[in-house]
């Protein structure tokens, strides 16, 4: 390679490496301004040092790149298309800086070929670039979903399909925002017909705006066979990635987690939403560890996704659950053993909006 050639790759990486860093600071910050996302933020962060150190490894020294530059000659500084001037919202603008800093980790990693550089570490960042976009417009989309929803109520199939659409006409009517349909005793026929009922209920009775959200718990298929709004799956059943493979692009899948490292790796998998916990002792499901207000708090510091307290939750630990960031809540036994459930439903959603 002749020096000159070597000078125009120094310039084109000079180039694309000032592209990359831009484009990630814009989401960083976006991560951090908008979304108040501290590990969105904090992965852009990373990402972008570890970008100068690698290419400092990679491409020479600095004074190398500098000197290869010659902004006063680029034939490319005047030329724009309308797409760069447009952005018409947050999900937009994220997808677009994202694809910058993908496009320009692309063009390094080729002209870094060119000095002779093999194995270089972009092709990794730029697969890093493709998961953390798709998390922020992901997180767009969820939040539009799940705007304003703040009572989640998880109901069993009840001793009869009669039973169990009582309840639910009642929780429906009562203003529930979300009801997910978990029974870990009916047979599949069974759970599929309450399921088929539920939406029915849902899309004929509802008069909220917008309509309570229906989730199958632990059912892709079932999630499937009954329309349902979203899937629930927890960390031993199936991954994301695969629920995701089997329901589709728009149905809504919830993750359970119990520690952050399992929060932030919901959040890179593509879940649409959280359930953390357990926080309290439930009557609903045994646990023999509780991570407790605890790991609400680490949640609600760092993560933006939509997220949800569950485990032993009542309207009397309720400012507990609060006082920790979140303003959302899963609940079951609350509901289900109370005497009169929609006056339950409301008071939980009377203390939820304060
Ligand atoms: C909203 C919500 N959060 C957590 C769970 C628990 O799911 P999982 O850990 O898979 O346990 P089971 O409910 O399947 O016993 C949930 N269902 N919903
Ligand atoms: C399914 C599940 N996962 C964590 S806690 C829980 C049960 C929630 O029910 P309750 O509100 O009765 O504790
Ligand atoms: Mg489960």
């Amino acid at each position: 390679m002749t020096p000159a050639e070597r000078t125009a790759a120094l310039r084109a990486i000079d180039a694309n490496f000032n592209r990359a860093v831009e484009g990630l600071r814009v989401v960083e910050d976006q991560a951090r301004f908008v979304l108040n996302d501290g590990f969105l933020a904090g992965s852009c962060k990373q990402l972008r040092h570890d970008l100068t150190t690698a290419l400092q490894s990679v491409c020479g020294s600095e004074q190398d790149r500098y000197a290869a530059r010659d902004t006063l000659a680029d034939v490319g500084t005047a030329i724009t298309s309308p797409q760069e001037t447009e952005r018409q919202s947050l999900a937009q603008l994220a997808a677009a800086n994202w694809q910058r800093v993908s496009q320009a980790l692309r063009v390094i990693e080729e002209f870094a070929k060119l000095l002779g550089v093999s194995g270089s570490p972009f092709e990794s960042f730029r697969y890093q670039t493709y998961t953390l976009a798709k998390a922020f417009v992901l997180n767009e989309r969820s939040q539009q979903t799940w705007l304003g929803r703040q009572l989640y109520v998880l109901i069993d199939g009840e001793s009869s399909e009669a039973e169990f659409a009582k309840l639910a006409q009642t929780l429906i009517e009562a203003g529930v925002h979300v009801l997910q349909l978990r029974d870990k005793r009916l047979d599949d026929r069974a759970l599929l017909a309450r399921g088929i009922h539920l939406r029915k209920l849902i899309d004929e009775t509802a008069s909220s705006d917008p309509k309570p959200l229906f989730i199958m718990n632990d059912r892709p298929d079932l999630a499937i066979l009954t329309r349902a709004d979203g899937v629930h799956v927890g960390q031993d059943e199936l991954p994301v990635s695969e629920v995701r493979r089997l329901v589709g692009t728009t149905m809504q899948i919830g993750v359970s987690t119990h520690n952050l490292t399992q929060a932030r790796a919901a959040v890179l998998a593509g879940a649409d939403y959280l359930g953390c916990g357990p926080t309290f002792p439930s009557g609903t499901k045994h646990f023999a560890d509780f991570p407790g207000t605890a790991f609400l708090q680490q949640v609600a510091a760092e993560l933006s996704l939509p997220a949800f307290a569950i485990g032993g939750i009542t309207l009397s630990n309720l400012s507990a659950v609060q006082a920790t960031g979140f303003t959302r809540v899963a609940v079951s036994g609350v509901i289900s053993q109370s005497i009169d459930p929609a006056a339950e439903v409301q008071r939980l959603l009377a203390a939820l909006r304060s």
